[in-house]
């Protein structure tokens, strides 16, 4: 591992890493930020995904997150949204290739030779940062727009792993939206019954009663992709459904930007931190 860049940031460390990715088989960047100790404890961990276009540092530098994050004393990891360099497969479009991996693995060319954001955000970084930094491993997760997918999908799809989930406007239905019906025909083929497993919807209506955890999602009325690309209302349904302990809260004016995100991350960073101190 590379260390990038490293600031003093209140009194805890933001750093920015670069590493070989087995999984992806690419080098690959991240950042994180190690709240100052409390009480000599290692720290809990938030993954923070990202959306369309992002990579590390748009959460990093935007979201205003470690103030409270040093305060709690959570530790911040900020993943790159795809695989990265030349070798890598791309399209002209910002919502495929990269900064598009939409957190799954790819099963069609050329795409399935790196596309694998599911196992390096599942397995491959935890087990890197749980054994190069003094964190524990209590994880919680969150993410925005196609991020807010990845993490509604990461915690679906693998009970007991996260003590909470939250989400910025997130993608929570791509089978029956554009941005999610071109990416997955693109990365998984034309098969549809397919793309289920990588739908929080259809997992959720699939889920288990005991593996429910904690949800929180923001969603801003002047979003311009409510209506066409988000509608966060369809999981709210699945999740009462299936009496899923979720929270949907409309945020009146706000839109799909990090202007929302800074304003509401700190409710987002207490709601976790309830669930990771428990
Ligand atoms: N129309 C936008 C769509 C992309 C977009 O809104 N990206 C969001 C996530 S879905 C974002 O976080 N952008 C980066 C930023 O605001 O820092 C574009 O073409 O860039």
């Amino acid at each position: 591992m590379e260390l990038l860049e490293e600031h003093r940031c209140f009194e805890g460390r933001q750093q920015r890493w670069r590493h070989d990715s087995a999984v992806l088989d690419c080098a690959m960047t991240f950042s994180i930020f190690l709240p100052p100790p409390i009480d000599g404890k290692k720290p809990p961990v938030l993954y923070w995904l990202s959306g369309l276009t992002c990579n590390d540092e748009n959460f990093t530098t935007k979201a205003g997150a470690q103030r409270v994050a040093a305060e709690l004393g959570i530790a911040l990891v900020m993943p790159d949204t795809s695989p990265r360099g030349d070798a890598v497969a791309d399209d002209a479009q910002y919502d495929l290739g990269k900064g598009a991996g939409f957190y799954l693995n790819a099963t069609e060319q050329p795409w399935a030779s790196h596309y694998r954001m599911y196992d390096y955000i599942r397995d491959e970084l935890p087990a890197l940062i749980e054994a190069e930094f003094s964190v524990s491993d209590r994880r919680a997760i969150s993410g925005h727009s196609m991020g807010g997918h990845g993490a509604l999908i990461m915690a679906l799809k693998n009970p007991g792993r996260f003590s909470s989930v939250s989400a910025f406007a997130p993608i929570v239905n791509p089978t029956q939206v554009p941005w999610g019906q071109k990416a997955f025909s693109h990365y998984l083929g034309e098969e549809a019954e397919k793309w289920q497993a990588w739908d929080s919807c259809a997992l959720m209506l699939a889920s288990q009663a005991e593996d429910a955890i904690p949800a929180l999602i923001d969603q801003g009325d002047a979003d311009p992709f409510l209506a066409g690309q988000l509608q966060p209302a369809v999981l709210a349904e699945a999740a009462r459904q299936k009496a899923w302990p979720l929270t949907l809260r409309i945020q009146p004016g706000y839109d799909h930007s990090y202007y929302f995100i800074a304003s509401f991350i700190e409710d987002h960073l207490r709601f976790h931190a309830e669930h990771l101190f428990r």
